[in-house]
């Protein structure tokens, strides 16, 4: 389950990325985060990941309050939350499967079991005779389902991805997406940011739509709301990007 209660996101002292967001998301659902470019959908998902903290407001992942983690609980987290960012930072010098093996290292699982669960990761995405292969040698879609095998090895509840069908043609981007469907499937709550309206239609269960102002959730009934909020301690006023949770 993730739960957002009144976020707010800025960088240092800019503006705010994202203002007063609230909402629910239960566990095994399938959302799609859309929005123009520099909305705001990757600042959501590392949130929810962890890889940021909300300037304001409360987060709960998987009964976790983030905003409350020490640095020392921070790695547990990112166990339970699977993340495959715009860039997939794929190690090029080393081969497939140790790439998968990389985030078990601090399990302390031994080894064997180790190369036994990457090698079942790198089964589920289709990758089993590539698992020698540096990235380097292998296609745009090959190296999306190896980051997509190295975020799911730790079995996490929940499994983020920002634009993975990018740069992808429609055929492999369908491929992509059925993984992160077999995935879903089986009850690990799927969010996806894209920019892809029509291939997102096929596949997920609730968008979000991330702009300048506004939040929407299509779980909602009422539209989003837009109004001014007054800050009292510095008279400014910015849009208040309201959604009624579930
Ligand atoms: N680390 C950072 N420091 C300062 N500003 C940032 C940082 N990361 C993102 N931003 C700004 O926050 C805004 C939202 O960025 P974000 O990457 O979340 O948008 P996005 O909707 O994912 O865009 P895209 O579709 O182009 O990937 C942008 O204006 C961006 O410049």
């Amino acid at each position: 389950m993730i739960e957002f209660q009144h976020v707010f996101k800025s960088y240092g002292q800019g503006r705010n990325i994202l203002a007063d967001i609230t909402f629910r998301v239960a566990a095994g659902e399938f959302v799609y985060v859309a929005g123009p470019s520099g909305a705001g959908k990757s600042t959501l998902l590392k949130l929810i990941g962890g890889l940021e903290a909300p300037s304001r407001g409360s987060i709960q992942v998987n009964g976790q309050r983030l905003e409350q983690l020490s640095a020392r609980a921070r790695p547990y987290l990112r166990r339970s939350v699977g993340v495959i960012l715009q860039d997939t930072h794929l190690l090029y010098d080393r081969s497939a499967i140790e790439n998968v093996l990389l985030p078990l290292t601090v399990t302390g699982l031994p080894n064997d079991v180790a190369r036994a669960r990457a090698r079942a990761a790198l089964d589920k995405v289709g990758l089993n005779n590539k698992e020698n292969t540096p990235p380097i040698e292998l296609s745009g879609g090959e190296q999306q389902r190896l980051a997509i095998a190295r975020a799911i090895v730790n079995r996490p509840a929940i499994l983020i991805a920002d634009e993975p069908t990018a740069s992808l043609d429609k055929d492999t981007a369908r491929r992509i997406m059925s993984v992160f469907k077999d995935f879903n499937r089986v009850g690990v709550t799927t969010l996806i940011a894209s920019h892809d309206d029509d291939l997102m239609a096929e596949y997920a269960t609730r968008a979000f739509k991330i702009e300048p102002g506004k939040f929407a959730d299509s779980a909602n009934r009422r539209p989003a709301h837009t109004e001014p909020v007054q800050h009292a301690e510095s008279g400014h006023i910015e849009p208040h990007i309201g959604g009624a949770s579930r």
